[in-house]
Parts: structure tokens; C-alpha cells; sequence
């Protein structure tokens, strides 16, 4: 699902009392706003909302896979992005936690641990899997691969240091499943990008599908390294669709 709406917020569309409108000035005083998002206009803006990211395995009861997600494009590129994990349980017993990553900026409500040196682990889709996606993991050699479903989840994966790599090579995500999950994962020094290297765009006029697949590397992983390993036969699969 997706909104493509002007930041401007109808007042009278939703409750008075669903609306936080005081910015945090604790936070502010604390924390400038990066240089270049400083005279942004609101038609340069575009939000992407996945309100339920990880549908099929909210069906089958794989709660903690499930999250919202609110990517946050300026001029075409995400920068930001927050990716809610609702049925998440923390050790304090806790439930639920909100993550979120501004690029240049950094990322909140998770401390990212890096993946293990000695192994190679790559996750990626659990119900959505097709010959070209495997032939992609198979290129690869990683040591593991872990099946999971959600894009929010698979990027939080990486920055929980399961994985190094996230490997999707097929047409199924949408813009508004990558936007929060790029904003965040590369607010964090990763890189996510199609199965070519290219970012997508998320401006308001694109398509909706991320017709060229979906690659997410994290901080310290080799973005370059993993894309020459991908074969020519995947990329021109990646290219034609
Ligand atoms: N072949 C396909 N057809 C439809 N949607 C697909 C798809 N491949 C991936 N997606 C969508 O991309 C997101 C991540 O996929 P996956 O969970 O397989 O990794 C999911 O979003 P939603 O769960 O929000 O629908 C999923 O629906
Ligand atoms: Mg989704």
C-alpha cells in the first residue's frame, strides 16, 4: 500500500488526538538537521508507507517478521525511514520497537552489531523464491541462508549482524517495501541497491515495482565484491523485466 501525499496533514481527516504537531524540542536543541535538509520544499517530499510489511507471514503466525514502514524520499533518493517492528520482544519483556536512520545522520532504536567474520551469511525471501532468485544465492556460496519474510525485517536481520547480505533477485518488492528499509539501512553505512548497483528512485512519478531486484549490503561488507559475483545470466534477467 502506499501514500503519496504531500507531508500537509488534512487536520480534519483523522482525530485531534492522533496527532502529535510540537516538535520534540529536546531533540532539536540537541540535534541539528543535516545542511542538506535544510530548505527542503514539501513538493520535493514523498512518503512511502507499507503498513503491513510481511503479510504472508503475518498469516502464518511469523509475528515478529512483521513491520510497518515509512520511507522518506527528497528528490527521488531515501533518506529516511523509520521501520516499526510491533510484535517484537524485547528481553525486558517489552513489546514492540521503532527503528529509524537518517542518512548522514545515523540510526536510532537499534544497536547494529556486525555480521560473523568467518562466515557468509545471506538472507532472503521465504515465500517468493524462483529459479532466478536461487541461482543468484547460489553464485554466491554462502555459508547460510536464511529464509525470511518482510524487506523491513531481512534489513533489520543485517543490522542485527545475521547477515551480511540481503539477495532478492526478482521483480516482486515495491517502492514503498525498499524506501524505509534503504533509508535505514544505508543511514548505517550499508548500501541497498537493485541487482545492477543502481539505486532506485522514489519519487512521486516512478513505478511501483523494483522491477530490477534488490540487494542490501551491510557496513563493512563489499557492495562491489557481492555484485561481481552475481551472474551475467541473473543481471540480464534483472535488466529485461
Ligand atoms: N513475487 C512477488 N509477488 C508479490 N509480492 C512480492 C513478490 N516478491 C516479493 N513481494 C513483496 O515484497 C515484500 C518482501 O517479500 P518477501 O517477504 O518475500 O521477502 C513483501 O511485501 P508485503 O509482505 O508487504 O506484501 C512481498 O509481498
Ligand atoms: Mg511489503
Amino acid at each position: 500500500m502506499i501514500s503519496k501525499l504531500k507531508p500537509t496533514v488534512q487536520r480534519n481527516a483523522v482525530p485531534d488526538d492522533w496527532l502529535i504537531t510540537e516538535s520534540n524540542t529536546e531533540f532539536l536543541e540537541k540535534h541539528k538537521c543535516p545542511e542538506t535538509l535544510a530548505d527542503l520544499k514539501e513538493s520535493d517530499v514523498v512518503i512511502w508507507v507499507d503498513p503491513l510489511d510481511g503479510t504472508s507471514e503475518y498469516t502464518q503466525g511469523f509475528l515478529e517478521r512483521v513491520t510497518v514502514l515509512i520511507g522518506i524520499a527528497i528528490n527521488d533518493r531515501a533518506v529516511a525511514g523509520v521501520i516499526h517492528q510491533p510484535y517484537y520482544k524485547a528481553e525486558s519483556g517489552d513489546v514492540g520497537r521503532t527503528i529509524w536512520g537518517l542518512k548522514g545522520y545515523g540510526t536510532g532504536g537499534i544497536l547494529p552489531v556486525s555480521p560473523p567474520s568467518d562466515r557468509f551469511l545471506v538472507t532472503t525471501t521465504r515465500s517468493h523464491s524462483n529459479v532466478i532468485v536461487q541461482s543468484a544465492l547460489d553464485a554466491l556460496a554462502p555459508d547460510e541462508v536464511l529464509r525470511v519474510g518482510g524487506a523491513g525485517y531481512k534489513v533489520l536481520q543485517l543490522l542485527e549482524g545475521k547477515a551480511h547480505a540481503y539477495v532478492f533477485a526478482s521483480a516482486g518488492c515495491k517502492k514503498w517495501d525498499t524506501c524505509a528499509p534503504e533509508a535505514v539501512l544505508e543511514a548505517n553505512g550499508g548500501t541497498l541497491t537493485d541487482m545492477l548497483g543502481r539505486h532506485y528512485r522514489y519519487g512521486k512519478d516512478v513505478r511501483f515495482p523494483n522491477s530490477s531486484g534488490v540487494l542490501g549490503t551491510v557496513a563493512g561488507v563489499s557492495h562491489d565484491d557481492i555484485l561481481s559475483k552475481i551472474p551475467d545470466s541473473v543481471k540480464q534477467a534483472m535488466k529485461q523485466d
